[in-house]
């Protein structure tokens, strides 16, 4: 084969799994957590129902979780969530802003790795595209090595593992697999450091007031996942810690804080919440929320923090309220997964 057969980054587009196989490319596939298709009842019935029954996410025992699940939460909180998700909705492109932010984080990240052999594509954990279709499709494409990336610059089981389990999973039902590599977290790494805190700058200065305290605001976990050896939390303090110290930030001024309880556990605290209705109630009337544990502005980040604790703030006495933007497809949140893919593409080009 001649040596320009492997170079060049390609993305994979639905329907090139039948194409002639192109030997020895390299995949990389970037997958986020998923979305329901629709806001109505059973898409987003159809989608809770298979995020809520990983039992990466819910580690009640099954006796205890399914009928609960399928019998309660189930009836309810599809109309809640449904309502929530509408919106944010992209109606241009009748989808979940998660969906185009991935797909446009796969297309620049396709044309930053042009040099190399490699094959970008992305798949979503839950929902569509599911990541065996896609990892098959990589595989009927001529590629013989695949690197997965869960899209979550801090570990935890109930997103990395539960990303990594589906892809190995896939794997099972092949009789020549490719060769597998999983990314492993970036909480600490410079260049995502450096790009949260350009983005923080940026987008500060956009702004016609100037924020007393900033929240740095992570989705949260059971206490218990914490107790059982997940090291999320300890990487999400890390994450705020290097932070600080670029922007040369106080703790006062830079807050961590865990958003998206759910259930009625105890979950990583200061709640977002909580934290912000206390703010404002102490008379702090400008803040801002960066979330850097989020990959892709999705419905924690324009909802919940965007909709839901902007209008807490409010409320509660503050005045001016803004959610600074998740890194997604902008030039530093790209420059993080390239940074990411070239280092664990190691020895493979
Ligand atoms: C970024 C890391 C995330 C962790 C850690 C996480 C843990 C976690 N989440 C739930 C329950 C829900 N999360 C929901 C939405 C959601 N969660 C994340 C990320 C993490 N979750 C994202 C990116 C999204 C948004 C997806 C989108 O389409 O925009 C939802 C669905 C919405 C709702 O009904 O509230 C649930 C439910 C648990 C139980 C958990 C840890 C165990
Ligand atoms: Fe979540
Ligand atoms: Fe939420």
């Amino acid at each position: 084969m001649a040596a320009g057969d492997l170079a060049g980054s390609d993305t994979l587009t639905p329907g090139s799994e039948g194409a002639a196989a192109r030997a020895r490319r390299i995949g990389v596939l970037i997958v986020n957590l998923g979305s329901p298709d629709g806001t109505s009842y059973w898409p987003m019935r159809r989608y809770l129902g298979e995020f809520l029954s990983d039992r990466r996410v819910i580690e009640v025992p099954r006796a205890l979780w399914l009928p609960l699940l399928n019998l309660v939460i189930l009836s309810v909180r599809p109309q809640k969530s449904g309502k929530a998700y509408a919106s944010i909705w992209n109606t241009a492109l009748d989808e979940a802003p998660l969906k185009t932010i991935t797909r446009a984080q796969s297309e620049k990240l396709a044309t930053a790795l042009q040099d190399l052999p490699v094959t970008v594509d992305w798949a979503m954990r839950y929902g569509k595209p599911p990541v065996a279709e896609r990892l098959k499709a990589m595989v009927d494409a001529g590629c013989d090595r695949v690197l997965v990336v869960p899209l979550y610059p801090q570990y935890a089981a109930a997103t990395t593992a539960t990303v990594n389990d589906v892809a190995f999973d896939a794997l099972k039902t092949m009789r020549r697999q490719p060769a597998l590599r999983t990314a492993p977290n970036w909480h600490d790494d410079p260049v995502y450091i450096d790009a949260l805190a350009t983005s923080i700058i940026d987008h500060l200065a956009t702004l016609d007031f100037e924020p007393e305290v900033v929240l740095a605001s992570f989705h949260g976990v059971p206490v218990e996942y914490v107790q059982k050896g997940d090291p999320y939390a300890d990487q999400c303090r890390e994450t705020v810690r290097l932070l600080r110290a670029r922007l040369g930030w106080s703790e006062e001024r830079l807050r961590l804080t865990f958003q998206s309880r759910f259930g009625k556990a105890e979950w990583l605290q200061p709640y977002t919440d909580k934290t912000v209705e206390a703010l404002a109630k102490s008379g702090v009337k400008r803040m801002a929320v960066v979330m850097p544990g989020f990959a892709a502005d999705c419905l924690e980040t324009l909802e919940e923090i965007g909709e839901e604790n902007a209008e807490i703030f409010h409320e509660n006495g503050g005045e001016d309220f803004s959610a600074i933007p998740c890194l997604n497809d902008s030039a530093g949140g790209i420059a993080v997964l390239e940074r990411v893919v070239r280092r664990e593409l190691e020895g493979w080009v």
